[in-house]
């Protein structure tokens, strides 16, 4: 049994390494000035000329050191000098701040743009635009019959939707919808499995469906079997599993062709806590290759958790996108989901379940 990595902490604020100025002690005006002490002047530079600004500005500086030949500086007694730090060991050179290296703008993983769904007189999505940079851990929330599972199922090529884009590594979904699916691994909400089948069989078959030759469907089965905890069960039909085992199943057939994005309708939906760690770290470690996850969930705590950017989505639009942290602010995903869901209803009307029948 696995657990979860535990979540790195947040980085705190850089310390500035230079360290502060000292303002340097002034004179009081009332003050006389004493004179500058004579100094040896300096040769005379015979270099070629710099430009008139700076020959300005470096005539005038050496004028007033030297106190010799322009008429200004001359003229004018020098200016008070700052006290000279005491000789002696150099102080430590302070060093610049080294900036911070800016990350390149990662590649759009998956791109929902514009989407239109309508069943008969219910719009189910109202024009939802998404961008999942690659190696996203992205997680979908909202309401029930916000269209969450519409918009996955469009998302994965299995529902037309009425207008819009959804391109997966610069593949269009529904103008290249092989090429698209190959770089796809799907989990629907509504699971439509061939339930006659085994496990193992289910899994074999959706190897070789992605292309994959024998040898490495048997490895890879193998492999997923252990990693779900499925030894016990996929001798036997897929009819016969429980809701968390069909969906761990599922999820392995999901996962065997190793696509580059994953679309993963409510996960852990029925799944025990034990199998729930499991799928995290396996996701995460996914995540942290390069893929991408796509999931939704009603569980906020999760999606909190373990996703790194978030969209709200609340009767067909989205609300809210974005990091995770930025989307919530100082608030829990679950009050800001509250507030845009459109808050909680009173438990008002029911009093008749109180009067308990005989
Ligand atoms: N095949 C369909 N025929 C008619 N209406 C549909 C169909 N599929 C979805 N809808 C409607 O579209 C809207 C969005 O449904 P969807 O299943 O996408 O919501 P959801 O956010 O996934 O909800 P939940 O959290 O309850 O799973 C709902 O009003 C739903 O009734």
């Amino acid at each position: 049994m696995s657990s979860l990595p535990e979540t790195a902490p947040e980085d705190g604020p850089v310390a500035n390494p230079v360290a502060p100025v000292e303002s340097l002690p002034q004179k009081p005006p009332s003050e006389p000035e004493k004179p500058a002490p004579a100094r040896t002047p300096r040769a005379r530079k015979t270099t070629q000329r710099t430009p008139r600004a700076a020959t300005a500005s470096k005539t005038s500086t050496t004028a007033a050191r030297s106190g010799a030949s322009g008429t200004t500086a001359a003229a004018k007694p020098r200016a008070p000098r700052a006290p000279r730090a005491p000789r002696g060991k150099a102080a430590p050179k302070t060093q610049a701040p080294t900036p911070e290296p800016i990350p390149e703008p990662k590649p759009t993983a998956l791109g929902i743009r514009q989407l239109y769904k309508r069943f008969g007189g219910t719009v189910a999505l109202d024009g939802v635009s998404i961008d999942v940079p690659e190696g996203s851990f992205f997680g979908l929330v909202g309401p029930n019959g916000a269209g969450k599972t519409t918009m996955l199922s469009i998302v994965s090529g299995l529902l037309r939707p009425d207008s819009g884009q959804v391109v997966v590594h610069d593949v269009d979904v529904w103008k290249q919808p092989e090429h698209a699916k190959r770089l796809i691994g799907v989990l629907p909400d509504r699971l439509r499995l061939f339930d006659r089948l085994t496990g193992a069989q289910l899994l074999y078959y959706s190897g070789t469906l992605r292309g994959l030759d024998a040898h490495t469907v048997k490895t890879r089965v193998n492999d997923l079997v252990e990693a779900f905890g499925l030894e016990g069960a996929v001798g036997r039909l897929v009819a016969d599993y429980s809701a968390g085992m069909t969906k761990k199943i599922a999820l392995a057939a999901a996962l065997i062709h190793s696509p580059r994005v994953l679309v993963l309708d409510e996960p852990f939906e029925s799944v025990d806590p034990v199998s729930a760690a499991n799928i995290t770290e396996i996701l995460q470690k996914y995540v942290a290759a390069g893929g991408t996850v796509v999931l939704s969930s009603h569980s906020m705590d999760l999606i909190q958790r373990i996703c790194d950017r978030v969209a709200i989505l609340v009767s067909g639009v989205v609300l809210d996108s974005g990091t995770a942290d930025e989307v919530r602010g100082q608030k829990t995903l679950e009050e800001r989901f509250v507030e845009l869901a459109g808050g909680r209803k009173a438990a008002e009307g029911l009093e008749w379940l109180h009067s308990f029948s005989e």
